[in-house]
């Protein structure tokens, strides 16, 4: 595990470019920006060019796009190959959806994504096996996740990340699990796109070593997550989201260090 990215990237402040949903795209703005990355946002593919020239990640959220949002997706996709920044995709509810899932694989086509964070039943849908998603969440299955998360990644050829209770982040053949969390996350929308974008910001930071970048961003983010959790008197979902936010910008390395249970 490399958390000494999480001072660097507080040091570099890397400039991460989202795409995001409209529904948590505030959350996303100040988990980055809390957390010491900067974070900018764009609708129109007329400044995509310019945009992912001056970033130091991307990060594509497939949650809620037109198909004019579609057309600016892929288009800076295939920016951030040309020019050679990371690029992290949150395939937003493709196990529920066969549409959402018919265009994510078109987009995957279209440019080589380095990093895929989803929930399990986000990640089964990639991997072609049976689970029962619902909308945006992870939903129910029985497969094994660890195996169908390194299936998503072979078949991808990137670093997949599959989120929940234990997050498990592989490049196909390492493996890595996170295991720090809390349950309060799934009460507020939008956890999985903060994490998302979060990931991108490590990548910034991590010389091209995605399989690194994904693990520190969700040790991170997890162990931030359960350090709010473990000081509220009761289930507080509002006051999660907000103490969150706080979290991500004061956990330093030696209180990841402190929490962190990971194998
Ligand atoms: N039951 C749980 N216990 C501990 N941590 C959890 C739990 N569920 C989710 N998490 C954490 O929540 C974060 C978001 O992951 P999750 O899998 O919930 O994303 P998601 O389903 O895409 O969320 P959303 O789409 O609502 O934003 C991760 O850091 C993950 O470790
Ligand atoms: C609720 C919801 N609907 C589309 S995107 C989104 C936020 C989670 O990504
Ligand atoms: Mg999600």
């Amino acid at each position: 595990m490399q958390l000494s990215l999480l001072n660097q990237l507080r040091d570099q402040n890397p400039v991460i470019l989202n795409i995001s949903n409209f529904v948590t795209v505030q959350d996303v703005a100040n988990g980055l920006n809390s957390l010491g990355a900067s974070p900018i946002m764009s609708e129109e593919i007329a400044e995509a060019d310019a945009l992912v020239q001056m970033s130091g990640a991307v990060a594509l959220n497939l949650g809620a796009f037109t198909k004019q949002q579609l057309a600016h997706i892929q288009k800076t996709g295939e920016l951030a190959n040309k020019y050679h920044k990371p690029l992290i995709v949150d395939p937003v509810a493709i196990g529920a959806v066969a549409y959402r899932r018919e265009v994510a694989e078109q987009l995957f086509q279209q440019f080589q994504v380095d990093i895929i964070r989803g929930n399990a039943g986000e990640i089964a849908a990639l991997a072609g096996m049976d689970w029962q998603a619902k909308g945006i969440d992870a939903g129910e299955g029985d497969g094994d996740k660890v195996t169908i998360a390194q299936a998503a990644a072979n078949q991808h050829h990137c670093v997949v990340i599959l989120s929940g209770p234990t997050d498990i982040i592989t490049d196909g053949t390492r493996v890595v699990q996170v295991k720090n969390g809390t349950p309060l996350f799934q009460l507020h929308v939008g956890s999985g796109d903060m994490l998302s974008s979060i990931v991108a910001a490590f990548a910034a930071v991590s010389g091209g070593d995605y399989f690194a970048a994904a693990q520190t961003a969700c040790l991170v983010f997890a162990s931030a997550g359960e350090l709010v959790a473990s000081e509220l008197p009761a289930e507080l979902p509002g006051t999660f989201a907000m103490k969150l936010i706080d979290e991500l910008h004061l956990v330093t390395v030696a209180e990841v260090e402190r929490v962190a249970r990971f194998a």
